[in-house]
């Protein structure tokens, strides 16, 4: 037997050590959590017997209540003990299938002896020895892991920096508690680990990376001091796994205060959402709070308004890219996502304090009960100073005043009579019961006749008047439609005339309760400041995904909406596929932040694609020669030109057939748009087992899929067959971010179609770079 293999047995040995320990843990929870799972059945059952039920008078009532509540309280620690303990099985189930994925052994400065730490996804403590027999990942400790080679090494612990030296960095696979690859590793984490990772195929969700985090990721996840951290980095390199890491880093060094509701993650769609749903459990950690930014603004306008989503304003785009009036259409979108707009919105808040404030009259049956002149007299009978929302609220209660009054004139009109005739048995029942028991019934009959007709009044006026309430309540008697009409009609000095052209197709759209993407953001923003911003400040910390898409009006916005949260955000410039991102959109977000607090960190190595498929993708770019592959083999991608539909058509599904005999589990045949996919997926159906993937409400699914660009981004898969590489397709400069985005979603083989000429991007790729082939 040579060292290597002695060694490879005895840390076997210590891996069967300390799968009996964690066993023998898992024993006593097992007993502990069948204990308490009694111990609740008990409770719950003597529940009423435990406690002392005596309602005689106010003392023993106040005795009853408190004792109730006793038992309640020791129910539910009873039961959140019981899910800790749970929650911890899950834990050592976890640690008994791969205990561990590296060890250092660190002998610090001035110790004789270097000890041994084991890094794994959680902490396992030995109360026999007093020994951790695993650190947390997160651990300060386990720092030097990631930022260091052997030799001279120091971390910052609670305590201060502790300096040593590194004598050994090992990293292991280890599946069902048996070791299946190790290895000594230098100055990077294993390069062979990485390519044995990295050379797996696509899974249907995204992975963890802990075992492999590269040291300028780990920078990424450990850095908290900042107000806003800006990741920018290539397609591929591992920001949005090194994000997800950060949450559990967070989670972990906050525990006491921090938890995973209080993390929000804003996703490029929904369907993002369930692609990353399963890396912060696979780690033992709650999943923090996902949402989109559409789905933010749908959860406040969506119920008046049909809202345009960025998939529709980009396939609207795309698809009138050659007509007249594109520059136009373009110019304003880009004006109304910019802070210029925001700015004229503030100033337009501010005219509003002294005259044009519009509001709607109240009517009851077609009768008015306040008209829209009396509430503007009464609005702007307030002090100047005053701010609108706080305008409004005392405009609110003096309607709600007035509806009163109303109301209880309106008891006598005939409608009200004549609804009386009709009522209900069981309305009628209902209230002469409520009027017993206020004891509202004299002895005399005639009397107790007519109280009874005008409760009943009452309750049938009240009853109809109550949606009003609730709308005046609601503000809906501001006018926020026509206020952002007459924002439209203010021509913005950076627009000229055709901002005619742009306000008129935006009010056409108003009149027909819809919101175009681009008026969206602005218009709540507008509503919200009127009526009172509604602000979350339990959100600690707000992470922005593909943050390249988003318009410094939406960063200024959700600014706002968190005015407390810390934000890490991700994107990459090159990869900016909508209309209204501006070149420097980082610039802008900085913008809103203390220059002093701002973190910046740039990733330069790409993990995604294999070296030839990044070679070929980074001269998609003007900037593209930072970029660093990871090295790892592959075949060139293909660049295929086909002479019709047919032999585009049977190319790809002898193409998809290959992959899947490769193993491939995740291809996808990637479309510039939905109505093309849709097309695409109508032709192929019944000759390929394939999906249509247009909908991002659905969530993402193994198999051969066709897919729009939109949605692939943020993805990946085993192998990516771009459905139409033409010049058609992909031929004006502003194709050349979308371009380059879906070419990227490549993690092993990719193939390109070109039907008619091939488009100017692939043109400025070195010939060496990618294979032709010619068909027909
Ligand atoms: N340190 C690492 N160890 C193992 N795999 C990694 C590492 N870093 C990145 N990867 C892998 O590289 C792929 C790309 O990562 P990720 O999706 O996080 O990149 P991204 O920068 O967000 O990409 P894009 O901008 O294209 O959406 C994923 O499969 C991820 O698991």
């Amino acid at each position: 037997m040579d060292t290597w293999e002695k060694e490879w047995l005895d840390e076997q040995q210590r891996v069967d050590h300390l799968s009996s320990k964690i066993n023998k843990k898992m024993n006593t929870i097992d007993q502990l959590l069948g204990g308490k799972k009694g111990e609740v059945v008990e409770i719950r059952k003597n529940f009423w017997e435990d406690v002392t039920v005596n309602f005689e008078d106010a003392a023993e009532a106040a005795e009853t209540a408190a004792s109730i509540r006793q038992q309640a309280e020791l129910l539910s620690e009873i039961e959140r003990s019981h899910q800790g303990a749970s929650q911890q099985m899950k834990t050592y189930e976890k640690l008994k299938n791969s205990p561990y994925f590296g060890r250092i052994d660190f002998k610090e400065e001035n110790e004789t002896a270097a000890d041994n730490i084991y890094l794994g996804i959680a902490s396992f403590y030995d109360e026999e020895t007093n020994d951790f027999l695993i650190y947390d990942w997160r651990a300060p400790i386990s720092s030097l892991y990631y930022d260091h080679g052997l030799g001279t090494a120091s971390y910052t612990a609670p305590g201060g920096e502790v300096e040593g030296e590194m004598k050994l960095k090992r990293q292991y696979i280890i599946r069902g508690g048996k070791i299946k690859s190790m290895f000594d590793t230098g100055v990077t984490i294993g390069d062979e680990l990485l390519q044995e990772v990295l050379g797996n195929e696509a899974n249907a969700q995204m992975k963890s990376i802990v075992a492999t985090i590269q040291k300028e990721q780990n920078e990424i996840i450990r850095k908290t001091s900042g107000e806003l951290m800006i990741v920018q980095g290539a397609a591929g390199c591992g920001k949005t796994s090194a994000a997800l890491q950060r949450v559990a880093y967070l989670l972990y060094k906050y525990r006491e205060s921090l938890n995973a509701s209080e993390i929000l993650l804003f996703s490029p769609n929904a369907m993002f959402n369930t692609y990353v749903a399963n890396v912060l459990p696979e780690l033992g950690e709650e999943n923090m709070a996902q949402t989109t930014f559409q789905a933010y603004i749908e959860h406040h306008l969506g119920s008046d308004f049909d809202i345009e989503t960025p998939l529709q304003q980009m396939e609207h785009m795309l698809s009138t890219q050659n007509n007249d009036g594109y520059e136009n259409e373009l110019a304003g979108v880009r004006y109304k996502a910019s802070l210029s707009f925001l700015e004229s919105i503030e100033q337009y808040l501010e005219s509003l304090k002294k005259s044009d404030m519009v509001f709607r009259g109240i009517h009851f049956r077609g009768r008015p009960i306040v008209s829209a002149e009396e509430i503007t007299h009464y609005f702007y009978s307030f002090d100047e100073n005053m701010s609108i929302p706080n305008r409004l609220k005392l405009v609110t209660e003096w309607i709600q005043k007035a509806v009163r009054e109303f109301e209880k004139k309106e008891r006598k009109e005939e409608w009200v009579k004549e609804q009386l005739h009709y009522l209900d048995e069981s309305v009628y029942t209902k209230l002469y019961h409520k009027l017993r028991k206020k004891k509202q019934y004299s002895k005399d009959t005639f009397n107790d006749l007519n109280r009874e007709e005008e409760e009943l009044s009452a309750v049938i006026v009240r009853k109809a008047i109550k949606p009003l309430r609730n709308k005046i309540q609601q503000l809906r008697y501001v006018n926020v439609k026509a206020l952002y009409r007459n924002l439209l009609e203010k021509v913005p000095h950076e627009m000229g005339d055709e901002w005619h052209n742009i306000a008129h197709h935006s009010k056409a759209d108003l009149a027909e309760n819809k919101l175009s993407y681009a008026d969206a953001t602005p218009f709540l923003f507008l509503k919200e400041r009127i009526e009172g911003f509604q602000t979350n400040t339990m959100v600690k910390h707000v992470f922005i995904d593909e943050a390249q898409d988003y318009s410094p009006f939406q960063f200024a916005f959700i600014k706002r909406i968190f005015p407390r949260a810390r934000w890490t955000v991700l994107g990459d410039l090159n990869q900016s596929i909508y209309v209204h991102s501006p070149e420097n959109a980082f610039d802008h977000l900085s913008q809103l932040f203390d220059s002093r607090k701002i973190e910046r960190v740039r990733l330069s190595r790409s993990y995604r694609s294999t070296k030839p498929i990044v070679e070929f993708t980074k001269h998609l770019l003007k900037d593209g020669e930072g970029i660093i592959p990871f090295n790892r083999d592959g075949t060139l991608p293909c660049v295929t030109r086909v002479y019709s539909k047919d032999q585009l058509h049977e190319d790809i599904i002898g193409k998809a057939g290959v992959y899947e005999r490769n193993g491939y589990q995740n291809i996808a045949i990637i479309c510039k748009t939905v109505s093309e996919s849709q097309q695409v997926y109508e032709e192929l159906k019944g000759k390929l087992r394939v999906k249509l993937m247009a909908d991002e409400e659905v969530a993402y699914e193994k198999g051969i899929v066709v897919i729009p660009s939109y949605l692939a981004k943020g993805i990946e898969f085993d192998a990516v067959i771009l459905y139409d590489a033409s010049i058609q397709s992909y031929g004006a400069e502003s194709d050349r971010k979308l371009f380059y985005t879906v070419c990227t979603r490549a993690m092993h083989d990719l193939q390109l179609y070109v039907l008619g000429e091939i488009n100017p991007f692939i043109g400025s790729v070195p010939e060496g770079c990618y294979l032709k082939e010619e068909r027909g």
